[in-house]
């Protein structure tokens, strides 16, 4: 890699080429080179190669996935190319035989001559259906492998679970996204908070995500701002003015006389009431008296922490603000979040206050997507979820299996035999559909030869199980939907590359298409992969032709 420049802002050198500078043609395993090496010296560097990336089995014992990582992918391709400095590391680490011809085969390299099919980003895949179908020259295809596995694999694992948490938390609620401290790395913090916007958070805390990838940034505030206060001395600028500018007052007395006055309202005793952690909410008010959002629990949330908060929501609304809710971080979600609405609803009908009970509740810790459904049963009154930890490091599952596979060479078809019969390959170039019934919902996604005829409207097409022959249905789709697109053709990009914001609406879009059966929780209803009936037979031909005949005697 060339010596970052001197003075290039960060987010420049972050985003060489709109991309993360670390994603470069090195930027994979030793035994792509060797290959590469081994298919020049045979004269195999001008056969032409068909590869499929796809995965075969669905993460977090779901039955869909979104793909993620394709625009990644593609501006890999654009800027594929071995520098001199490339060349110069990879001579000292191939053996001494290496011939210097294929140094100069390799600094020439780009992807020029690979053609690329791709399922659009954002769109709900399935098992088994080439995700990515890269044709071209062997080598560099074969070259392609590792760093397009590592663009796809983590980026559609990471907006799976995101999309998962957005299933059970339902479309009202708001999903923000807490991992970087938590998260694998600089990288891994960058990339889920992009992947987790596509798979349906509203916003991130990762600040570099929010600039590098124009996604909403958004965060509450840490225990160490309210116990770095002792008490209400400790605030040393006492005043505020409103919002109109109509009048200063001592706000710290202010908020003093409110906690007072909720106190003989509501009956509840001032001696319990941590006085360093008003002192916090007063200052945290004065520097966002448009968003002052409270951590309630450090102290004690029902005895300290929500007198404290409305007693500063109170005098911020003297001056003409509007509070905008506190956030719990321990204790039983779901019970503390029914008491605080209740309260909040008390003080609303109290003080005739109206938006009092209709503050924002945001829970945090630790929460994963079975604590949300847990909640969601239980009965809550959460708003909003600061998720971190599980959904980053995507602890349920930590890796996708997207694999990479040959399929077919100088136009004959390749396969992949295994004693699991999971693993074997789908052989020859494939073009996939994905059927709709006339309630708009998929049906089935169907694999054909290339050279076929694409399924019709009101046509009776047969789809077939691909392993097992009994398996078979006719289906009559309302809608056919081509899922590959050509997105990469003679050194160009062949489709417009979307916004986040547009691929994080595909992905929505792409799930609501989905019966509910499939996206259940529990046990979900697996989604139908099909090939054609052409396709079968010619997937069972060539396994046979393969298969050796074993002899008993
Ligand atoms: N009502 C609830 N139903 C199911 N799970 C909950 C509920 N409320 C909280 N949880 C989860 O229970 C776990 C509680 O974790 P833990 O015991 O470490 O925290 P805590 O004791 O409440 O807080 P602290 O961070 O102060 O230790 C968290 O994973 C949290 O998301
Ligand atoms: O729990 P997560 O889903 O990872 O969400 C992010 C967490 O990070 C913060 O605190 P941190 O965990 O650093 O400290 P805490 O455990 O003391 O709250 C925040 O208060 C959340 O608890
Ligand atoms: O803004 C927050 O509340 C936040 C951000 C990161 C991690 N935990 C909490
Ligand atoms: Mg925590």
């Amino acid at each position: 890699m060339e010596a970052p420049e001197k003075g290039v802002p960060l987010s420049t050198k972050l985003s060489k080429h709109g991309q993360n500078g670390v994603i470069q043609p090195l930027l994979t395993d030793l035994y792509q080179i060797t290959m590469a090496y081994a298919y020049w010296k045979s004269q195999k560097y001008e056969d032409t190669a068909v590869f499929d990336l796809f995965f075969r089995r669905n993460p977090f014992r779901g039955e869909f996935t979104i793909f993620a990582g394709l625009e990644e992918c593609i501006k890999f391709l654009e800027h594929f190319h071995y520098t001199t400095d490339d060349i110069e590391y990879l001579r000292t680490i191939l053996p001494p035989t290496t011939e210097e011809e294929f140094f100069e085969f390799l600094h020439n390299l780009t992807a020029k001559d690979v053609i690329v099919y791709a399922v659009d980003e954002g769109s709900v895949v399935f098992p088994r259906v080439p995700i990515i179908r890269l044709e071209g020259p062997l080598p560099v295809v074969q070259l392609l492998e590792t760093t397009l596995l590592n663009l796809v694999n983590y980026a559609s694992l990471v907006a799976t679970n995101a999309a998962r948490f957005r299933l059970a938390a339902g479309q009202d609620k708001q999903l923000l996204e807490f991992g970087l401290r938590r998260a694998q790395g600089p990288d891994g913090g960058l990339s889920a908070s992009r992947y987790c916007y596509i798979g349906g958070f509203d916003g991130t805390s990762n600040v570099l995500a929010g600039k590098l990838f124009d996604i909403p940034v958004k965060g509450t505030h840490a225990h160490a701002f309210v116990t770095s206060y002792e008490k209400l001395d400790d605030v040393h600028e006492r005043t505020m003015t409103a919002k109109d500018g109509s009048k200063t007052v001592d706000f710290v007395s202010l908020c003093e006389q409110k906690l007072e006055e909720l106190s003989k309202v509501l009956g509840f005793p001032i001696d319990q009431v941590h006085m360093g952690e008003l002192a916090a909410f007063v200052s945290y008010a004065r520097a966002f008296p448009t968003g002052f959002l409270a951590l309630l629990d450090t102290y004690d949330v029902m005895k300290s922490g929500v007198h404290n908060f409305c007693a500063v929501c109170l005098a911020l609304h003297d001056l003409g603000y509007r509070p905008v809710g506190v956030r719990l971080d321990s204790g039983d979600l779901a019970y503390l979040s029914l008491l605080l609405r209740e309260r909040f609803k008390k003080v609303a009908e109290k003080f005739n206050l109206d938006w009092f009970g209709k503050l924002t509740i945001v829970a945090s810790n630790d929460i994963d997507e079975d604590t949300i459904h847990s909640l969601n049963q239980q009965g809550h009154s959460i708003d909003a979820y600061g998720i971190g930890t599980h959904l980053v490091t995507c602890k349920k599952q930590p890796a996708l299996g997207c694999v990479y596979k040959l399929v077919e060479i100088n136009g004959l078809a390749r396969i992949k035999l295994s004693q699991d019969v999971e693993k074997v390959t789908t052989p020859g170039k494939k073009v996939a559909y994905r059927l709709f019934g006339s309630d708009g919902n998929a049906l089935l996604d169907l694999m054909t030869q290339s050279e076929e005829e694409p399924p019709k409207v009101k046509e009776r097409v047969l789809c077939r199980h691909p392993f097992v022959e009994s398996k078979r249905a006719y289906v009559i789709p309302a809608y056919v939907e081509c899922l590959h697109k050509l997105y990469w053709k003679d050194g160009q990009v062949q489709q417009p590359l979307p916004k986040m914001k547009e691929i994080k609406e595909r992905a929505l879009a792409s799930l609501n298409k989905l019966r509910p059966d499939h996206k259940r929780a529990l046990n979900p209803t697996p989604y139908k992969v099909s090939v054609s009936d052409q396709l079968y037979n010619f997937m069972h031909d060539l396994w046979l032709d393969n298969a050796p005949i074993g002899e008993l005697s």
